[in-house]
């Protein structure tokens, strides 16, 4: 093996979405199956000690690819000289906590990973936001970074593709492997729209291919959007293995490329594409290619889409603006 290992820190690595993660990426799954790794844990002081069992469990499988494993409690340490960064860790909504709280209290996250990224990251590190905020969490990250290029900050929406994938295929009695040009639109929530108009099943629009407006409308829409707390409902816990498998999908696509005549959904900073608002992370369809990414332009938005994008939009803007008062950004 002669290639330089990829460093790759990932954040709450002793959470459960960690747990199905790490391995994975030790695996060689994140960036490519002759690509080495050095892992880099980042947790609280608290959650060390968790930590180190698992880094004993990831040596344990004896990995070829995996060339280290390093704890942190301490953001700098941890974000030094990363390549790729996996932002998982955050604070989970509690009871009788409002959404303001629930910002505040990411900020105080968020804020010192972005500052420590712009500080210590490599010049070419990747950052994927998973915890929740998810694209505003990126945000604060990004805002604190202003010499990292903006365009290395993405949040996932990859989970949302995925499940709407998964829907379609169900639907449709195809395998999701028959499905291209899946796309989400804006925030990782229950306002997230995911869009079928421009997708397509063995080459043919999908729309037109299950031909049911009630389906999309009433089933589908919810469906996708509520599958988190449809899970949470079902486990008693947020997904963990599907959220992870998500987060090496999302890496191993803009690191390795979308496949020819397909896209992805990506929540990446806003260039004004589609009337979103320059800045905004929301999830878009986007290619990747040579470790970029590119919205898709040109698609046809019909009243029913704008108003559904217009509304997640709106949120993502209502959530940088309570981030802004508090000083985040
Ligand atoms: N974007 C998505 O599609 C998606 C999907 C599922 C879950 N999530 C989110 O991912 C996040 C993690 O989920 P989980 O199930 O692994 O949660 P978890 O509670 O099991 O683990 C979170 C871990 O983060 C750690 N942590 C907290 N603050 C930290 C900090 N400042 N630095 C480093 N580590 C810190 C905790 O100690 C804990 O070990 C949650 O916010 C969840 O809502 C996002
Ligand atoms: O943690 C959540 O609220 C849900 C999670 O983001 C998911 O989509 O599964």
């Amino acid at each position: 093996m002669t290639r330089t290992p990829v460093n790759v820190t990932v954040t709450g690595a002793a959470g459960q979405i960690g747990y199905a993660l790490l391995f994975r990426i030790a695996s060689g799954q994140l960036l490519g199956a002759d690509v080495p790794v050095r892992l880099k844990l980042l947790e609280i002081p608290q959650a060390v000690k968790a930590a180190e069992g698992t880094a004993m469990e990831l040596e344990d499988a004896a990995f070829p690819l995996l060339t280290g494993i390093d704890i942190y409690d301490d953001p700098n340490a941890a974000f030094d000289g990363a390549n790729v960064a996996l932002l998982v860790g955050a604070r989970p909504r509690t009871k009788g906590m409002e959404r303001g709280d629930l910002l505040e209290a990411n900020g105080g996250i968020f804020k010192p990973q972005g500052q420590a990224i712009n500080a210590h990251a490599a010049d070419d590190v990747k950052v994927l936001v998973v915890g929740n905020p998810a694209n505003t969490n990126a945000l604060i990250a990004q805002r604190n970074a202003p010499d990292v290029p903006a365009e290395r900050f993405t949040a996932m929406t990859r989970l949302d593709h995925n499940r709407a994938l998964a829907q379609l295929a169900k639907k449709a009695g195809v395998s999701v492997a028959d499905i291209k040009k899946m796309t989400i639109w804006g925030n990782h929530s229950a306002t997230q729209y995911p869009d079928i108009f421009h997708a397509e099943i063995a080459g043919k629009n999908a729309f037109e291919t299950v031909n049911d407006r009630a389906w999309v409308e009433n089933d589908f829409i919810p469906t996708v959007a509520k599958r988190g707390a449809a899970i949470i409902e079902a486990r008693g816990a947020s997904s963990a293995a599907s959220a992870a498998s998500a987060a090496i999908d999302h890496v191993y696509t803009w690191v390795n490329g979308t496949p020819e005549g397909d896209w992805t959904s990506m929540a990446v900073p806003s260039d004004g594409s589609y009337g979103v608002p320059e800045g905004l992370i929301s999830s878009f369809p986007v290619t990747c290619k040579d470790g970029r990414w590119e919205i898709v332009q040109g698609l046809e938005i019909d009243d029913f889409s704008r108003a559904r994008i217009d509304a997640s939009v709106k949120e993502l803007a209502d959530e940088r603006d309570a981030v802004r008062k508090l000083g985040l950004i």
